[in-house]
């Protein structure tokens, strides 16, 4: 069975939503976004043992969180409240030329993680995700560089969920751990990069990038976007491009 990815082109025929004002991702262009000094600086707390399993959802792995107290948040950046922090995962590409939702300058980089946190001024995140200020997104890129010792316990579950449906305990895991050094961001207003593509969320995209080598991106490659027993197709380019800004601005929290 063909992948959704195989389609980003063909979402708008099932997700009107898909050709909206505030679609995501998008290319940052540095020069101009705009500095806001009223920015605050992102606060993320986030408590390890929160972490409850790593799934192979068929599209991407995401590694869920307990949400059910403020034990794990994300407050101050550019939204007002509390969010609490529902899941991380990731996009990447075949070769490391893509992988990355978001660009810069027009640029790629071979993969990109999302945090995904939902506002709790609503009851759920199901609720949230319908809602123009109900999630937020960080963004972090991540880069070929020098081996990151913090993201080889994500890799190393990825031979209990090769295959689409696949899932295993996560424990005690602190996702700051994947945070690079800087916390300077980029933050507009877009939607979910992936079906239902539901314009709910306000992008907090980081600045500074993370580091892989290479074997750990090779790594990723070795999960499938199919079943066990199917025949097998890697997980790979399960990315959205980018689209159209419509009028947007892309505001800066630093100089
Ligand atoms: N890539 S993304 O983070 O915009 N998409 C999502 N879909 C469901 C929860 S987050
Ligand atoms: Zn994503």
């Amino acid at each position: 069975m063909a992948n959704f990815w195989t389609g980003p082109d063909k979402w708008g025929d099932e997700y009107p939503v898909a050709n909206g004002p505030r679609q995501s991702p998008i290319d940052i262009v540095p020069n101009e976004a705009v500095y806001d000094s009223s920015l605050k600086a992102l606060k993320l707390s986030y408590d390890p043992s929160n972490s409850k399993g790593i799934l192979n959802n068929g599209h991407s792995f995401q590694v869920d969180f307990v949400d059910d107290t403020d034990s794990s948040t994300l407050t101050g950046g550019p939204i007002s409240g509390t969010y609490r922090l529902r899941q991380f995962h990731f996009h990447w590409g075949a070769s490391d030329d893509r992988g990355s939702e978001h660009t810069v300058n027009g640029i790629k980089f071979p993969c990109e993680l999302h945090l995904v946190h939902w506002n709790t001024k609503y009851p759920s995140f199901g609720e949230a995700a319908s809602q123009p200020d109900g999630l937020a997104v960080v963004g972090v890129f991540l880069k070929i560089g020098a081996a990151n010792p913090r993201i080889q316990k994500v890799l190393d579950s990825f031979d209990a969920i090769k295959t689409k449906g696949k899932q295993t305990t996560f424990d005690n895991f602190d996702p700051m751990t994947l945070l690079p050094a800087s916390l300077d961001y980029w933050t507009y207003d877009g939607s979910l990069t992936t079906p239902p593509l539901l314009e709910s969320v306000t992008w907090i995209v980081l600045k500074e990038p993370i580091s892989v080598n290479p074997a750990q991106m090779d790594k990723f490659r070795s999960l499938l976007f199919t079943g066990e027993g199917e025949s097998p197709c890697c997980m790979v380019d399960n990315y959205r491009p980018p689209q159209p800004l419509k009028g947007r601005q892309v505001r800066a929290s630093f100089k």
